[in-house]
């Protein structure tokens, strides 16, 4: 790794990252707008932003001056696996100008071997990051040439069961090994936050909590629906 590759990740170590995408076609989906979400994390201490797509890459480029760890989400007929799956996308988030290109690094079948992905972006002076679901997948990938592995995919398999909070149990197993990880996933609250680090992140990355105003949204009109319900809010209205 390059002196300045290895400052870029010294910046990192021991901060929170934040996650500014949006869903195909909900409000916030255009460039303008992630961008300013990006500025916007940025004063509130984010140390870095995590961008998904070459145009919203390119837009957060031009505002910040953090870390951007950028990915390309593509889902293809022919594989599982849709974050930066190619080739092809590797070359589009470094050519929109991200520092870290994020690649799905679990054991599915993939159009490009891993170590090919890693090289290719090594290649380019980028740093890696191998999102992976399982501690298998997470010594692969560093093998397989990743800068970082990220849990990020633990849950959103079908061999890494659904969890509803951040994958704790996954962080445990990498600190055990003694491997390097980034907790992201699910990180909802800063409680959350601080344990990830407890139990050894290098950095988290943290997205909907902060970033997804129609989640949090719905977290609370869950909440507030409940109350409302309660049977005797009916019974004596006043
Ligand atoms: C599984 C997957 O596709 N994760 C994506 C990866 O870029 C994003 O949709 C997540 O928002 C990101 O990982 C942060 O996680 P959370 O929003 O839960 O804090």
């Amino acid at each position: 790794m390059q002196a300045k590759q290895g400052d870029l990740l010294a910046t990192l170590v021991g901060t929170m990252v934040v996650s500014c995408q949006a869903e195909p076609g909900m409000p916030l989906d255009a460039p303008g707008h992630i961008a300013a979400m990006a500025c916007s994390v940025v004063l509130g201490g984010a140390s870095g932003i995590r961008i998904e797509g070459a145009a919203n890459i390119a837009a957060v480029r031009k505002m910040v001056k953090v870390p951007v760890i950028g990915l390309i989400k593509a889902k293809r007929d022919d594989t599982e696996v849709y974050i930066t799956p190619s080739l092809d996308d590797v070359a589009a988030v470094v050519e929109a100008g991200a520092d870290i290109v994020a690649i799905d690094a679990t054991s599915r079948p993939r159009p490009a071997e891993l170590k090919d992905m890693f090289a290719a972006v090594a290649a380019r002076g980028r740093l890696s990051m191998g999102d992976v679901a399982t501690l298998d997948e997470g010594r692969r990938a560093l093998d397989s040439g990743a800068d970082l592995v990220s849990t990020t995919m633990a849950g959103y398999t079908d061999y890494s069961s659904e969890q509803r909070g951040p994958a704790f149990d996954l962080m445990e197993e990498f600190a055990r090994a003694g491997l390097p990880f980034v907790a992201e996933g699910r990180i909802w609250s800063p409680q959350e936050a601080v344990r990830c680090f407890q139990l050894g992140a290098r950095f988290i990355v943290v997205g909907g909590a902060i970033t997804r105003p129609d989640a949090i949204s719905r977290r609370f009109a869950n909440e507030v629906a409940a109350w409302s319900a309660r049977p005797q809010l009916k019974r004596n209205p006043k």
